[in-house]
């Protein structure tokens, strides 16, 4: 469980947190929604400890987050935030096992390389690994970083020990939004199947309808405040989206599945 209680955050006199309290639980994919500058970015930062909240605490599960040591955060939480550009001069292969360093000493392991490779195949980046990453378009880059934190979270196999069910935490900052159609529903459907697997995972999108055919919880953020939070059909109302976003909308059925879509 992932719990923040009133947090609050201000930067400059701006209140850009404003008293946000909730519980995320394992199993359970939320995505969170809201116009630009709601806080989705900042409530992220204070989720994962990038930043401090002036008010308020999150825990992990018992565990207040700031007491966690880095190393063992680790190997529980992977962040993929906005900024995909890398300072330094990375085949896709090196990118992706970043998000191994946690696991091994000095060189990666063999069961490292196959993690990486199982990670970029899970992304359709596989044959791409000697890419130099710079030279990968936008989309592609979206991809490998998945690949990066997909690999921080993987969870080991078990040598005939008990399997590894230990809650993981997964926060991703807009991570479909390079991506073609065909991709942000892989992609998508791939995090929905890690959530059921004890996984916390915490997505911002921008996509309503998106939110509508995967979260199991949304969260609908507004001037640094919880405008609703829950099921994606109790707080993705007409009336919730003409308050938030200032637009007019109608929901429809889908005419096979039966959920609701939204159109303009
Ligand atoms: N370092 C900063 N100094 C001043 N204002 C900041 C700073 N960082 C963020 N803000 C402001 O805080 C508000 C919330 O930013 P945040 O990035 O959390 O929004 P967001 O909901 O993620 O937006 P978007 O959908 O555009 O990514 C914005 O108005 C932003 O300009």
């Amino acid at each position: 469980m992932l719990r923040a209680k009133n947090l609050s955050f201000q930067i400059g006199g701006n209140l850009l947190i404003n008293d946000i309290s909730l519980t995320l639980a394992p199993g359970e994919f939320t995505m969170v929604l809201g116009p630009n500058g709601a806080g989705k970015s900042t409530l992220l930062k204070l989720l994962t400890g990038t930043e401090t909240p002036h008010q308020g605490q999150v825990w992990y599960g018992d565990q207040p987050l700031k007491s966690i040591p880095l190393a063992t955060l680790a190997r529980q939480k992977a962040v993929l935030s906005q900024l995909l550009s890398l300072p330094f001069d990375l085949s896709v292969t090196e990118v992706v096992m970043m998000g191994r360093y946690p696991y091994f000493d000095l060189n990666p392991t063999s069961q490292d390389k196959q993690i990486a490779d199982d990670c970029l195949k899970a992304v359709g980046m596989f044959s791409f690994k000697t890419r130099a990453f710079e030279s990968l378009s936008g989309g592609e880059k979206q991809k490998v970083h998945l690949a990066r934190v997909l690999a921080q979270l993987y969870r080991q196999p078990s040598d005939g020990a008990a399997p590894d069910q230990s809650i993981k935490y997964l926060f991703l900052d807009e991570p479909i939004s390079a991506l073609d159609i065909h991709y942000q529903h892989q992609i998508l459907k791939l995090v929905r199947e890690l959530a059921s697997h004890n996984m916390i995972v915490f997505v911002i999108v921008h996509d309503i309808n998106l939110a509508l055919q995967y979260a199991q919880k949304v969260i609908l953020l507004d001037q640094g405040r919880i405008y609703g939070i829950g099921h994606p059909d109790e707080v993705l109302t007409e009336s919730a989206i003409e308050t938030v976003f200032k637009l007019k909308t109608y929901f429809m059925t889908h005419p096979e599945t039966g959920r609701r879509v939204m159109v303009c």
